[in-house]
């Protein structure tokens, strides 16, 4: 599908009397395809009107733009019609007259006949033949969105906009309508962007929802994929499998919004307490199987026994999100995907280099690479298998799905393709999807497979979609895989509180390592603002045994979630080397020439040190042996240069000394 439509990194300041300024949307980033139904959904004052707006022409960017069709968006156009929610319809002139208003205007060269046929058979695309002669004031509400709805789409326009346009009406009215305008898309094609603020609305007209963070500076928070085959019924969406997941997860996106307005209002300054300097923390998670050590630590007490009294958990969308949170002190803390501290200190994604520091590992395994179904029926059992099916089918784009570009699914996957002689950048696509969005995305076709966390692989499993062709156990046993990461300089202005945290979470991966406990723990996880229903999906691999989906019996894999057991929590400098190699490998970073540098300054064993001395944990043991992964190419820390130089499959690769500066000092309150 090509791209139709693009908001290009789009920035909007609205400057302000007393001479302050407002940034009210920050580096919005969207391609639509011709056709589609796109809905933008966020709290009231968060800039979708203001996004729309620019869309249409009829305000600019301040930075970035908008292109459509290839052509730069500078004015408005009959190529983008507008519908609004009070209709703007002149009062003076009928119906007809004021759908042939429109017409007339913009089909100067058509003839009378031409343009008299247009307006009457549009009269009849939206039903109002028998009310053509009246005027507004003798119609209702229903009635005259119906006539802006056809004025609008009688003059072709490629692209129909539409801001709250079923708002001011009834429930009856509004799901009558909602159902036209559906119908009316999908057999002209039309592609449509929608502002609301309605959940159901939302999910009976798109195919995808962008939910907008607020302001100022709201950017995308998550896109859902909304998998309901078309035709839809309004009546019958709800019966699908996936309507009150993804219903759930905007509810959440919403409320969790609200929390973050309120929070914003209100200064938080740290509370020093308990010989901490802050026993307030918010710490950030993506909803994933192998998040339980932080579900843990709060609900069974290791952050409170530690002194950590007021621990709030935000479930955030994506590991962008957390990257966000973290640079911008949003969250004291993490859950990260394991190369993000090294990539953040090194620069990445065209911002400079942060120091983050990482004092543990989290847990390591429990990823999975998950194929569509009809692979399976091709007889894809391996990575041959695999290598194979796309060699054959050579004039298809196959793309497959990674959860973060700093994440160990992205290295992980590629390192795996590329040992089998697949380029993953030109045999195949491989696209950024946030892990409770791979399933739908997978059943939707927009994606051909994924490497992600669990439960995802035993959704699309256990929902028919899928099957798992490799585990990570498959390709390197026991990879770090989460990692908890802090700014370096909250860790010097916060050292007790950064080793309390450690603590509290190492005692936390214990108890999740002890499999007794985890049916307590998945029942935690599945509550709504942790994992939620998703985690029903997450027993294979956490307590029960492994089910692929190939029709083999289900396997048993004791260290698929490992949380604690053989040194799991320590940092390990071979394995981050290793990780420095591949984002190098893949371009996502520099490799620096400073590596020994880069990694005491990120990989803080002193810490993890201090905190498993005090809980009488054994110390960090030294970390220099080389390793191999499944294909036995051996990696030798010694000499990682002559490593990155031996692989075949590459992309630019720049060996650069890179200078980290010490982080600005962190505000410790936000303004209102
Ligand atoms: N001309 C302006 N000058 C200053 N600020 C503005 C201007 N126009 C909009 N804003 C601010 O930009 C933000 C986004 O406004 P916008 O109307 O796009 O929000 P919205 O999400 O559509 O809200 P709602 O759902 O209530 O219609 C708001 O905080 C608004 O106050």
């Amino acid at each position: 599908m090509s791209v139709f439509l693009e908001v290009d990194h789009v920035d909007k300041v609205f400057p302000l009397k007393d001479g302050g300024e407002y940034i009210a949307l920050k580096n919005i980033e969207l391609k639509i395809n011709q056709g589609e139904f796109i809905s933008f959904i966020g709290h009231s004052g968060c800039g979708k009107s203001t996004l729309l707006n620019i869309i249409a022409g009829l305000d600019h960017a301040s930075t970035g733009g908008v292109i459509l069709e290839g052509r730069q968006v500078t004015e408005p156009g009959p190529d983008r019609m507008m519908v609004f929610q009070n209709y703007s319809l002149l009062p003076w002139k009928t119906v007809r007259e004021n759908i042939a208003l429109a017409v007339n205007k913009v089909m100067k060269g058509a003839s009378k006949a031409e343009r008299h046929e247009v307006v009457e058979h549009h009269i009849d695309m939206v039903g109002l033949r028998h009310a053509a002669d009246k005027k507004p004031k003798e119609l209702s509400g229903g009635m005259k969105q119906r006539v802006a709805i056809a004025r609008a789409l009688a003059i072709r326009p490629k692209l129909l906009l539409l801001d709250e346009p079923f708002g001011a009406l009834d429930a009856l009215t509004r799901g009558n309508l909602q159902q036209q305008l559906m119908n009316i898309a999908q057999e002209n094609n039309l592609t449509c962007v929608m502002v609301t603020h309605d959940v159901d609305e939302a999910l009976l007209l798109s195919d995808r929802i962008v939910m907008l963070t607020n302001g100022p500076e709201a950017h995308i928070g998550q896109i859902l994929t909304v998998p309901i085959p078309r035709p839809r019924n309004r009546l019958e969406v709800v019966n699908h499998p996936s309507y009150y997941a993804l219903r759930n997860e905007m509810i959440y996106f919403l409320n969790q919004q609200k929390r973050d307005k309120k929070r914003k209002r209100q200064a938080v300054a740290a509370v020093a307490k308990n010989g901490l300097e802050k026993v307030n923390l918010e710490i950030g998670f993506v909803p994933l199987t192998d998040c339980a050590p932080l579900i843990v630590a709060k609900e069974k007490g290791f952050f409170k026994k530690h002194g950590l009294e007021d621990v709030t958990l935000s479930r955030e969308p994506s590991w962008k999100a957390i990257a966000e949170g973290i640079r911008s002190n949003r969250l004291d803390a993490a859950q990260m995907v394991a190369a993000m501290p090294l990539a953040m200190t090194l620069g990445n994604s065209g911002y400079d280099p942060l120091p983050i520091v990482t004092a543990m590992v989290t847990s390591r395994n429990g990823n999975a690479i998950t194929l569509n179904k009809s692979f399976l029926d091709k007889g894809v059992r391996t990575l041959a298998d695999f290598k194979q099916v796309l060699e054959a089918t050579q004039d298809q784009t196959h793309t497959l799905g990674v959860v973060y570009p700093t994440s160990m699914h992205n290295l992980m996957l590629r390192y795996w393709l590329a040992s089998g002689g697949i380029d993953p950048d030109q045999d195949l696509n491989l696209t950024v999807v946030p892990p409770p969005q791979m399933v739908s995305n997978l059943v939707a076709g927009n994606i051909d497979g994924f490497c992600a966390g669990e439960p995802w692989n035993s959704r699309a499993i256990q929902e028919g979609a899928g099957y798992v062709v490799a585990t990570d156990l498959d390709i390197w046993q026991g990879h770090p895989e989460k990692v908890l990461g802090v700014r370096e300089d909250w860790t010097s202005q916060h050292p007790e509180t950064h080793n309390a945290l450690v603590k509290a979470m190492l005692e936390a991966c214990e108890y999740c390592d002890d499999r007794r406990n985890r049916e307590e723990i998945l029942t935690l996880l599945a509550r709504p603002q942790y994992v939620g229903a998703a985690a029903d999906f997450a027993r294979p691999g956490f307590i029960d045994a492994y089910d692929t989906g190939t029709g083999e019996p289900p396997v048993n894999l004791l260290r698929f979630n490992q949380f604690h057991v053989d040194n799991a929590n320590c940092p390990n400098g071979v394995e981050d080397l290793w990780i420095l190699t591949q984002l190098a490998r893949w371009g996502i970073t520099v490799f620096p020439k400073n590596w020994i540098e880069v990694l005491e300054r990120v990989r803080r064993v002193d810490l993890y040190g201090r905190a498993a001395r005090e809980l009488g944990l054994p110390d960090h043991e030294g970390d220099r042996r080389s390793f191999q992964l499944f294909d036995g190419v051996e990696f030798n820390p010694d000499d990682p240069i002559g490593y990155l130089n031996s692989l075949t499959i590459h992309r630019e690769i720049r060996i650069e000394e890179v200078i980290i500066d010490v982080a600005e000092p962190i505000k410790t309150s936000i303004a209102a």
